[in-house]
């Protein structure tokens, strides 16, 4: 976005916001498409970094979900990926998109994606993230489960095996709402690089690498 002022207000284009107040009336989201085909989805993502910024694209191309709840905590940094997404909506389907520092926006997530933390440096394993990244999920996973105690939790920051154990141990939660993004990754690698070298649609190649999503991953 280079340089360009983003526009947050209707205040920032000149309109006066009492007069705005009169011409918009405010739509109820849960009223108008709590239907009896289409059940209202919320899904939070925790923090807004760049897996979770890819997470949040991904699902609003998806028509998956009605609200998106975005954990940030670095107060520039959501703010301006909260209205580069809130700006791109005219282009997709209907969501409602907040970011905050306070997990209140998160309540009643029917969903939480856990993608905050620590990458590796150049020569640390996904291993060696653990004691930072734990100490960060023991603040956020309590946080997200008295909000949305019903929720699916779903772990992405690595070691992700390790962290989506932490996680279950953490939450309380039965096993089976509780999950790890694993080996997805490294499955789509190795069906891309397979259908690179066969030349042929990475849809059509049937392959998984199994294990841990780390350096001890076997092909299968
Ligand atoms: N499971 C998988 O297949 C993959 C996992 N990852 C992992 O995902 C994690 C995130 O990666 P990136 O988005 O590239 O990193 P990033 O550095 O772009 O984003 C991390 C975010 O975590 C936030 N954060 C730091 N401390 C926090 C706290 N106490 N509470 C909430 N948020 C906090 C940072 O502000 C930042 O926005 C890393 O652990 C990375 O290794 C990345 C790619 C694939
Ligand atoms: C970061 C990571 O886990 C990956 O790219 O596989």
């Amino acid at each position: 976005m280079g340089d360009m002022k983003k526009t947050s207000s209707l205040a920032d284009l000149g309109v006066d916001a009492d007069i705005g107040k009169s011409i918009f009336k405010k739509i109820y989201y849960h009223a108008v498409m709590d239907t009896p085909t289409k059940s209202y989805t919320k899904i939070t993502i925790v923090d807004v970094g760049n897996v979770g910024m890819a997470i949040a694209q991904t699902i609003l191309t998806q028509d998956i979900v009605e609200e998106l709840a975005l954990i940030g905590t670095n107060f520039d940094k959501f703010q301006g990926e909260m209205l580069d997404l809130q700006h791109a909506t005219a282009f997709l389907p209907r969501v409602q998109i907040q970011a905050d520092t306070d997990y209140a926006i998160t309540a009643q997530s029917n969903l939480c994606i856990i993608a905050a933390g620590s990458q590796q440096n150049p020569r640390e394993t996904r291993l060696d993230l653990l004691q930072h990244n734990l100490n960060i999920f023991r603040s956020i996973v309590p946080k997200l489960v008295e909000k949305s105690s019903g929720c699916l939790l779903l772990v992405v920051t690595n070691p992700v095996d390790v962290l989506t154990y932490i996680t279950w141990k953490l939450s309380g939660f039965p096993p089976n709402r509780v999950i790890g993004s694993g080996t997805n990754l490294d499955s789509s690698r190795f069906r891309f690089l397979l259908a690179d070298y066969l030349d042929v649609n990475a849809q059509d190649i049937q392959a998984y690498m199994v294990g841990e999503h780390g350096d001890s991953l076997v092909a299968l």
